[in-house]
């Protein structure tokens, strides 16, 4: 059904919880936090004595052994990471858990069109948190954020299928910027990029062919017109035809793409926009596309933490994972996207109505070709970007899931976060987002 994404208000959800934004709870299960492992390095030499008794022979042997560790940490943290589009909703899940699981860093760059406040924050840890306002179509101002950064984790896009932007905007963010960040790379000598492609470069095509369960060797009939997947696709053939290319200082460049699937979780506009929709609708959405059609999701910060560790085994495997391409995956279930999404609308107290959908296809499309009809005639005077249009539809109805390993095979890759946790986390910062709004 066609959802605007304006309006605001309350729901169910907040009456629940009167918990602190998820912005101040972020952390990882089951790990130490990069803090905490910090101020672990500080007591190094009485955690590390009492499991290596031989070195505290005398007190001589423990200065040493104290001098070689304050080496080897400062050796540790060495390494400077450029996070493009680092204030976006996945940017933000990467730069958080850089600094929670990537003990090598020493400064962290985030580099955005805009800036959120919530960086500030940061500035206060171990690491130096270097916040860049730029944009990725301004050459120079890419080249100057990269120079000096050992790896580039390009984040950084337009992501619009609403006809918000112009194809011209898109095709500009999205593939001129991601050719200056690869000029940038060469010119100033970084080695690693790390690239967000998306499942799109691969399809829903404009025929509808299912992608049922499919891996990264999959055949498939990659065919694009509308601007953001064709966008999209250009800049991540750029990404692995630059794979191999010599930066300053004769080093190669190493390069690789990951392509997430629908990605879900804490700061999900979509999913916010869907959500006061039906809050609009009484508590109620009404099923649009058959519960049959699987569409393939993933949780945020699996995807970051695939980015973190991406990033840092591409520095030592280049040989495997240089040019190679990763679909981003966990284990979320296989569901319809709007199945999908009442795993956490429903907790928030909304209902899915109809087993089956209740309007016709033909009249779903025709309403969708309306809607496109209206966005341009009214152009001139207003944006009108209703979620419903030809493109959505299709993506909405066809059919694409994966199932692969490939990132595990490369580079070991697990997902963070189970099922369990991501659907809690998801839920817990709608009812956040909620009483915060009330
Ligand atoms: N959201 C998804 O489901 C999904 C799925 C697959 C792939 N992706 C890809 O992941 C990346 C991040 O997507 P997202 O959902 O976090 O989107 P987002 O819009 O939340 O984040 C994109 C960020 O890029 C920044 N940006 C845009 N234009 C810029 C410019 N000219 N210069 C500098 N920064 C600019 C924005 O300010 C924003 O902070 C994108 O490349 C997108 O194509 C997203
Ligand atoms: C037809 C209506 C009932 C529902 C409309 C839902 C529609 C807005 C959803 C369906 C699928 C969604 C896309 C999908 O999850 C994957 C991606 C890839 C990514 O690169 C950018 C976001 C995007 C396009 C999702 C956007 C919202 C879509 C089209």
């Amino acid at each position: 059904m066609p959802v605007e994404h304006s309006g605001h208000q309350g729901g169910p959800c907040g009456k629940r919880v009167g918990e602190e934004g998820w912005r101040l709870g972020w952390s990882v299960p089951g790990m130490a936090r990069r803090e905490e492992q910090a101020e672990g390095d500080n007591h190094l030499s009485l955690a590390g004595n009492e499991r290596r008794p031989a070195l505290v022979a005398s007190l001589g042997t423990l200065g040493l052994w104290l001098q070689q560790d304050m080496a080897d940490s400062a050796q540790a943290q060495k390494l400077v990471y450029l996070v493009t589009g680092g204030c976006g909703f996945l940017g933000e899940h990467v730069v958080r858990m850089l600094l929670q699981q990537e003990p090598r860093l020493r400064e962290l760059r985030i580099f955005d069109l805009h800036l959120g406040p919530w960086l500030e924050e940061l500035k206060t840890g171990p690491v130096q948190v270097t916040a860049i306002q730029g944009d990725v179509t301004q050459a120079h101002e890419v080249a100057a954020a990269v120079a000096g950064a050992h790896v580039v984790i390009h984040t950084a896009g337009l992501v619009d299928v609403f006809g918000k932007a112009s194809p011209e905007t898109i095709h500009e963010v999205n593939v001129q910027g991601t050719k200056n960040v690869i000029e940038a790379c060469v010119q100033t000598g970084t080695q690693f990029l790390v690239y967000t492609s998306s499942m799109e470069v691969v399809g829903p095509n404009i025929k509808g062919h299912p992608f049922y369960r499919g891996n990264e060797d999959t055949p498939y009939e990659a065919v694009h017109r509308h601007p953001y997947p064709s966008s999209k696709a250009r800049a991540e053939q750029l990404v692995l035809e630059a794979n191999g290319r010599k930066v300053r200082g004769g080093l190669p460049l190493v390069t690789c793409a990951l392509r997430p699937t629908g990605i879900y979780g804490e700061g999900h506009q979509i999913m916010r926009d869907i959500y006061y929709q039906g809050l609009r609708l009484g508590g109620r959405l009404f099923r649009a596309i058959p519960a049959s059609v699987e569409h393939g999701r993933v949780y945020v910060g699996n995807v970051a933490w695939m980015h973190v560790l991406v990033a840092r085994e591409l520095q030592q495997r280049p040989a495997l994972m240089g040019g190679q391409v990763y679909f981003c995956y966990d284990k979320s279930p296989y569901k319809s996207y709007e199945d999908f999404n009442m795993e956490f609308l429903g907790p928030c107290g909304l209902r899915l109505v109809g087993t089956r959908p209740l309007l016709p296809y033909w009249l779903l499309m025709l309403l969708a070709a309306l809607n496109a009809l209206l966005q341009w005639l009214l152009r001139p005077l207003l944006l009108y970007a209703p979620l419903l249009n030809p493109y959505t539809l299709a993506m909405a109805n066809t059919t694409f899931t994966v199932s692969t390993n490939k990132a595990q095979r490369h580079f070991g890759y697990e997902p963070l976060f189970s099922w369990e946790e991501s659907r809690t986390r998801t839920i817990r910062w709608m009812q956040a987002m909620d009483s915060s709004a009330q």
